[in-house]
């Protein structure tokens, strides 16, 4: 069905003068249950995002975690983020007794990106390689105990400094997003267990974040840590506490960069990437954050994976995450077509 309508709004975008009208099992709309922390209801769910959703037939509607989730609804999708097993088994049930509704995403696969080895496993598995580029993982090492076993594990394990600590288990908290860059081995007992220790790849201090939604990708330019060198190796001891530098809003898209760093990966390299790790982490809201080895123009590793991100930092979300809810609840009416 299509809807006319010409709106442009006070940032100056303007919306495609047709929009399709999402048509849900409650008859005309698509109605989304949504499961989120109070920050993530703020970035997300921005008035541009439900502005454009209510145009397009499709409705957000709180869950209450305080009653039984079959009483609300009904949804057609239910759209979570919130940890803990309790919800994960509130989720499990709900998706046995009700398995016409999409549940964004299965909490088992959302469970790997929850603990920073699993996490890139799958990306080490992959041994990706294609004509535009080679995608691996930074070597690493995970501690789960004596921080003053650390300095012989690391030289056992043929680890190079500097090591960047990262807490094993992501759990939303901010403590789990507070690294440190460790210069030399004597630091290393300094820290604190459970951790991920993985080599710092110089990348002349840009990232990118490629943002999966479903099958659409975007890639956005970020400030990130700045290379170190042989000199800082040797000036520099003890551990250095970082803040969550890629998360910072300020992007670095206008940024006047040296090209060969800030040129973006390729797009089709990125594209089949994105298509195996949706395959294989079973996922379709995730963004992975991509670095260039410094030197090399087509040498990159993935460092992190991120489950449900700040999208409300994606540029043109808003378009891109309804006509992802869209095309769940169309693929719907297809199986449903053709197995009847
Ligand atoms: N192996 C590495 N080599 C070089 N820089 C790294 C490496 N790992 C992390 N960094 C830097 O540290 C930042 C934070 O690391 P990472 O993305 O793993 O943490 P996070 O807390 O999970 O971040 P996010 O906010 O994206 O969830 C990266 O954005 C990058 O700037
Ligand atoms: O989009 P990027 O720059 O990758 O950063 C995201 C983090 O990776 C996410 O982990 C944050 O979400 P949670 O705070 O719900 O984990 C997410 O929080 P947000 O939704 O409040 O922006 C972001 O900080
Ligand atoms: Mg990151
Ligand atoms: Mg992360």
């Amino acid at each position: 069905m299509k809807l006319g309508g010409d709106i442009v709004y006070s940032n100056g975008e303007k919306e495609e003068e047709e929009e399709e009208v999402g048509e849900g099992r409650s008859g005309r709309k698509l109605v989304v249950g949504y499961a989120l922390t109070s920050k993530k209801v703020k970035s997300f769910l921005q008035p541009k995002l439900e502005r454009l959703a209510r145009k397009k037939g499709i409705l957000f509607v709180a869950i209450d975690q305080s009653r039984p989730l079959s009483e609300q609804g009904p949804f057609d999708i239910v759209l979570h983020k919130l940890t803990g097993r309790e919800w994960q088994q509130i989720l499990e049930d709900y998706h046995e007794q009700h398995p016409e509704v999409t549940v964004l995403d299965p909490p088992d696969a959302i469970q790997h990106l929850y603990n920073r080895q699993s996490m890139l496993q799958q990306v080490s598995d992959l041994n990706f390689s294609d004509p535009h580029g080679e995608v691996g993982v930074p070597k690493q090492l995970v501690i789960t105990d004596d921080p003053l076993s650390i300095p012989l594990a690391v030289a056992q394990a043929g680890l190079s400094l500097p090591l960047v600590a990262k807490p094993l288990v992501v759990d939303g908290s901010a403590k789990s997003h507070e690294l440190s860059l460790a210069y030399d081995q004597f630091s290393l007992s300094m820290l604190e267990p459970p951790l991920v220790l993985q080599e710092f790849v110089n990348h002349g201090g840009v990232l990118f974040k490629v943002y999966i939604v479903g099958e659409a990708i975007k890639v956005v330019r970020r400030f990130s840590l700045p290379n170190v060198n042989k000199h800082d190796l040797l000036h520099h001891t003890g551990l250095f506490r970082f803040p969550r530098v890629s998360c910072a809003s300020a992007n670095a898209e206008d940024a006047d960069l040296d090209p060969s760093i800030a040129e973006l990966p390729p797009r089709p390299m990125l594209e089949r990437l994105a298509r195996e790790l949706r395959r294989c982490l079973g996922l379709r809201l995730f963004n992975i954050d991509v670095i260039r080895e410094h030197g090399t123009r087509d040498r990159f590793y993935v460092i992190d994976i991120n489950y449900f991100p700040g999208y409300g930092k994606m540029p043109g979300y808003e378009h891109i995450f309804t006509d992802f809810l869209l095309s769940l609840v169309k693929g719907e009416y297809r199986r449903r077509i053709s197995t009847s």
